[in-house]
């Protein structure tokens, strides 16, 4: 069908909030229980898609502390990521931003969930690439955790391929318990390990 379409569908009402800080967010210090620098950040939940090591189709990220407000990732592109032939599926590679600029996290010592996340693609993506990612924290406003990234292949000074920008919202344990399947959030916590890795996020906004 040709032309114009009659009424075009718009936007719901927010769908625009912007992922830069607005004037008078701040820069908090590292929370004092963040692991040192240089310390891997490990994962949140052992089924997690971009970070559990039980995961069987997962990414298996591993993210490393930077100093202050940063951390450092790599992502391997392997076959089954491919999105056109012998190349990265881009929505893999905004999963792979969006499990590091999650990582922050651990910074901050609140968990918090994406809310909006913006992604440029400024170059394809080969098979067998390692991608090497760095996250920030840009600021903070309330529960608003702004935060960029950048993934450059071959090595932290190779080509830049990805850019992002997010909007994350810290939330209570109890966003989890009472929205998360029910045998998963049993199965966490029937298991103190799993336990002790959600409670390293017990202090609550
Ligand atoms: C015993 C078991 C324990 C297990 C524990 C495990 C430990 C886990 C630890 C760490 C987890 C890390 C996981 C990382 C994984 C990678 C990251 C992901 O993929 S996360 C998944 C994808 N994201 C979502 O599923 C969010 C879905 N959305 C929501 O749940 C809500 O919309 C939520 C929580 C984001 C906000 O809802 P509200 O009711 O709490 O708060 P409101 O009042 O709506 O928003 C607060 C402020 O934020 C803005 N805001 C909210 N959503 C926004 C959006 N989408 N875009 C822009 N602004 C937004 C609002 O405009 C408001 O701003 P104003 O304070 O008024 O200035």
């Amino acid at each position: 069908m040709n032309g114009p379409i009659a009424s075009p569908p718009t936007p719901s009402a927010g769908f625009l909030t912007p992922t830069t800080p607005p004037a008078d967010a701040v820069l908090p210090p590292r929370a004092p229980e963040a692991p040192a620098p240089g310390s891997p950040l490990g994962s949140h939940y052992d089924q997690c898609f971009g970070c559990g090591p039980q995961h069987p189709q997962g990414l298996r990220m591993t993210t490393t502390a930077g100093e202050g407000l940063e951390v450092f990732a790599e992502f391997t592109v392997q076959d089954c990521h491919q999105g056109g032939p012998g190349l990265a599926h881009g929505g893999l590679l905004t999963t792979a931003m969006d499990e590091t600029l999650g990582s922050l996290n651990w910074l901050l010592h609140a968990p918090a969930v994406t809310g909006r996340l913006e992604t440029d693609f400024v170059c394809p993506v080969p098979v067998d690439s390692v991608l090497h990612i760095h996250a920030w924290i840009t600021g903070v406003h309330g529960r608003k955790i702004y935060s960029a990234a950048e993934g450059r292949i071959g090595g932290p000074d190779g080509p830049l391929a990805i850019r992002a920008q997010a909007l994350f919202i810290q939330v209570k344990l109890e966003h989890f318990t009472t929205h998360g399947r029910p045998e998963d959030i049993k199965k966490v916590l029937d298991d103190s390990d799993l336990m002790k890795r959600a409670r390293a996020f017990e202090v609550n906004p």
